[in-house]
């Protein structure tokens, strides 16, 4: 990030997996993540994960898998390594809900991998109606600093840590729905 002096993290919201692949290329000098919604790629295949890799390393950015975990952490622990997606694999970050607290980090945490993980915590969403208050994402931030080394971030629609220098705030979802 600091190399390359770039804070843009890129939404990959597409459904093919050569689309991801040319925006990857086309953003790829610019920015310093691609975020994507693995299940929703129609032609998944695991060569497509190694390609996006590839690019990943060539522009030197990093892969979040927006996930959005939320469950027990015996389950987020399968959904995180497991296949088809086998997400540990191949990212650096990713997402999670907060509401399940300890158990779904403690799991992420506990998964072998030979990269280094980041989770990104959702502390405010851009959903209308959202569940979400100032409560829930206080709560958000608190369980953020107990977990120093796994948070490095959440993702919100307010600057939340703008004093912060440790933690990085993903700012996204420009329509809400
Ligand atoms: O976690 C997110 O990235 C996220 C949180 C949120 O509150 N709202 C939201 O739209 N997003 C994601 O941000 C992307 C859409 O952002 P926009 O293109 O700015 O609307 C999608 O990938 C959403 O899943």
């Amino acid at each position: 990030m600091a190399k390359k002096q770039t804070n843009l993290c890129v939404a990959a919201d597409l459904t093919i997996a050569a689309d991801v692949l040319n925006l990857a290329k086309q953003v790829g000098p610019y920015i310093c993540c691609i975020k994507t919604h693995i299940d929703v790629i129609e032609d998944f295949h695991p060569n497509f994960v190694r390609r996006l890799q590839e690019i990943a390393e060539m522009y030197e950015f990093m892969l979040m898998e927006d996930r959005k975990f939320a469950d027990i952490g015996k389950t987020v622990q399968m959904q995180y390594s497991k296949v088809v997606f086998n997400i540990s694999s191949w990212v650096t970050l990713v997402t999670v809900h907060s509401i399940f607290r300890k158990g779904v980090l403690d799991a992420i945490s506990k998964v072998d991998s030979d990269r280094r993980k980041g989770v990104f915590l959702l502390a405010e969403a851009s959903a209308s109606g959202t569940l979400i208050d100032e409560k829930y994402t206080g709560e958000t931030l608190k369980i953020a600093s107990e977990y120093d080394g796994l948070i490095v971030g959440v993702v919100c629609q307010s600057p939340l840590f703008r004093d912060k220098k440790k933690t990085s705030s993903i700012n996204t979802g420009s329509s809400s729905g």
